[in-house]
């Protein structure tokens, strides 16, 4: 099988151009250079990037008709779309969100089409895409709304480590209200299914955290766990999960602990994606789970700060490119 996989770049004024062009000009592990690379994105802008980096870019017309084909060496298959306006590296400009929006419309289109076998993300600048005009909280609610799916999980790994979220792009102040039983009840079904048919882990065991410091102190530390929390974990226990907790964060995140879980589940963004980050940055993934399709991607931003630069590191795109193409040819579920 040679899968088809559509990447998008994300923002043009991040690192995501630069990611592109080296993504094709450098030597890829041969699982990478088997696939389909599909770039969905303006090509001018990608050529103006090869530039830059001093490389032959060769952008090859997309054609979902003919037979699929292995992207070649410093090329990658283009079905364009146009920029609204020149974009300039680490100049964010809003006129350019909509292009932004339609190539990651045009892959959830393709995938649900079953045209690509997996989509994988570059980064998406979510603040420039609020500004104009358009309320955008991340790819993970963007594609399950494409989907048509009520809920989806986001899952980043890093080697053996996956830390799963129970809440994802909200405000501290909203995530108290926001988990609820049966919200929790639907994630940890969808993250054990997801590991179970998609990770090939037969029985997978899940840690998940408690909301509050030492996971409520008995309910003096706040009442979540054991008013939300714990029943949602005993009802899912009667129908066969592994699941243990709620355990304080600070404790389910060593090393004992760890051993003993396939996933971890986190009450919200930043109470499990900095240690996440901190074992793995540059070479972890983000996956989205509970989608009609596969989607990965990278486990870093836009980077404005370097774009242009020639310095982005392209370890985490390898990584969720790997992980899509995996997915992919296992896939059943
Ligand atoms: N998958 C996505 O679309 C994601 C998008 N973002 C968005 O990115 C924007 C910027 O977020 P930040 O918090 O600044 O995080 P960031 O990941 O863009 O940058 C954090 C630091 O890591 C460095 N860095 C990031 N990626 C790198 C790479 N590939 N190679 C070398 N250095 C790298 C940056 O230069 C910066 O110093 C925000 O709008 C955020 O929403 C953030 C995370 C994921
Ligand atoms: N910190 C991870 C992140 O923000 C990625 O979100 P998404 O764009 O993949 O939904």
């Amino acid at each position: 099988m040679t899968p088809r996989i559509a990447f998008t770049p994300g923002e043009p004024a991040g690192i995501g151009p630069e990611l592109a062009v080296k993504l094709a000009c450098s030597e890829r592990a041969s699982d990478i250079a088997s696939a389909q690379i599909i770039a969905i994105a303006d090509p001018d802008l990608l050529q103006q990037e090869a530039t830059r980096q001093g490389k032959a870019l060769t952008l090859l017309p997309f054609d979902p008709t003919l037979p699929v084909q292995a992207t070649p060496a410093n090329s990658l298959h283009i079905l364009p779309v146009e920029l609204a306006q020149a974009a300039y590296p680490g100049q964010l400009n809003p006129t350019n969100a909509p292009y932004v929006l339609e190539t990651l419309r045009l892959a959830a289109e393709g995938c649900l089409q079953r045209t690509f076998d997996a989509v994988v993300t570059g980064p998406v600048h979510k603040g420039v895409i609020n500004e104009a005009g358009v309320p955008f909280s991340g790819h993970t609610e963007f594609f399950a709304e494409k989907a048509g799916v009520e809920k989806v999980v986001m899952m980043l790994a890093a080697d053996e480590l996956r830390v799963a979220l129970a809440t994802t792009h909200l405000p501290l102040k909203d995530v108290s209200d926001a988990i609820s039983g049966p919200s929790l009840q639907q994630v940890l079904t969808i993250l054990h299914r997801s590991l179970r048919d998609q990770f090939r882990i037969e029985h997978p065991r899940i840690g998940v955290c408690g909301l509050n410091p030492h996971a409520g102190e008995d309910g003096h530390l706040g009442r979540e766990e054991i008013d939300v929390i714990e029943p949602a974990l005993e009802t899912l226990r009667a129908l066969g999960l592994n699941l243990i907790g709620p355990l304080p964060a600070d404790t389910l995140f060593t090393p004992p602990q760890l051993a003993r879980c396939d996933a971890v589940l986190a009450m919200y963004h930043d109470q499990g994606l900095p240690v996440l980050k901190f074992k793995g940055f540059g070479r972890a993934i983000n996956i989205t789970l509970g989608l009609p399709f596969i989607r990965t991607s990278v486990d870093h931003g836009t980077a404005l700060n370097i774009a242009g630069n020639g310095i982005a590191d392209t370890g985490s795109l390898y990584a969720a490119l790997s992980q899509a193409i995996e997915l992919a040819k296992l896939r059943q579920f």
